[in-house]
């Protein structure tokens, strides 16, 4: 069976893309494996809005996210970051697409909690079939982590979110969350392979902290949904933490 594999590459994990990192793409693409990059960026937006003025606020590791600061994290994501990605992998010869929320409807969400978050959203729809053609034509789909509601607001979405929103609707086999740590961490030592009750355990006794937060609530959320692994790891050569059933 083809198996599917999403690949969320967090804003500095995309500055440190290996040689190894694409040689493991383009065996998985050997084995006819699927794949799917969902991009983060926030260290971008956060240097974007440092520039313009506009204060960074997070909460539980979310953006609060003005309507100026809409304009200013699509013109990061879109501007800046995901066209690098590109072009990064096509310097290592992965064919790829960058792709957006308004690519032919490709993300539809609504706001998650307008007077906590402001205009941050949650995925309720993917146009799945549009990511079905780009793999029928080889191209690897490079997804910014924005959604679009139905009546054309576009929302800032937690790129580990995202990246979770488009594993369940693929129903992917594996979801790779990619950041700069080796893993979850306890007391310095590393993590390798945890339940979903135990992810809920840490995030409860507050060992989880910062960016960390969203990655072990959309691993929980994944594994409840149906993917069978979810890797939080600083390469795809690398375990890291695995979340599983
Ligand atoms: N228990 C933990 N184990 C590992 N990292 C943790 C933990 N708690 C908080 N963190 C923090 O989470 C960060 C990763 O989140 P973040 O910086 O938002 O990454 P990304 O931009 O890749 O999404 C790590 O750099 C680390 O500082
Ligand atoms: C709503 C929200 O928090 N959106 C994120 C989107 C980018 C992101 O998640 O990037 P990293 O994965 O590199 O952190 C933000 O504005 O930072």
């Amino acid at each position: 069976m083809t198996k599917k594999i999403v690949i969320k590459i967090g804003g500095t994990a995309a500055t440190q893309l290996s040689p190894a990192f694409f040689e493991t793409i383009k065996i998985w693409q050997k084995q006819d494996a699927k794949i799917i990059i969902v991009h983060g960026g926030g260290n971008h937006i956060s240097s974007l809005m440092a520039q313009l003025n506009e204060p960074v606020q997070k909460v539980n590791g979310i953006r609060f996210t003005t309507q100026k600061g809409i304009e200013i994290t699509k013109m990061a994501l879109l501007g800046q970051v995901q066209p690098d990605l590109v072009e990064t992998f096509r310097l290592n010869s992965v064919a790829a697409i960058g792709l957006n929320a308004g690519s032919n409807q490709l993300l539809t969400g609504h706001m998650l909690d307008q007077d906590v978050y402001g205009y941050v959203g949650a995925i309720h729809q993917v146009n799945s079939q549009l990511i079905q053609n780009m793999w029928q034509q080889n191209l690897v789909p490079i997804i910014a982590p924005l959604a679009m509601s139905n009546d054309g607001q576009w929302l800032n979405v937690n790129a580990d979110h995202a990246a979770t929103a488009i594993a369940k609707y693929m129903q992917a086999d594996e979801l790779y969350l990619l950041t700069d740590v080796s893993g979850v961490k306890v007391s310095g030592n590393m993590l390798h392979k945890i339940t979903p009750q135990k992810a809920l355990e840490l995030q409860e006794s507050h060992v989880i902290t910062g960016g960390m937060v969203p990655k072990i609530s959309s691993a929980i959320h994944a594994v409840e949904r149906g993917v069978h692994n979810v890797h939080i790891t600083n390469t795809v050569t690398h375990p890291g933490t695995i979340i599983t059933l």
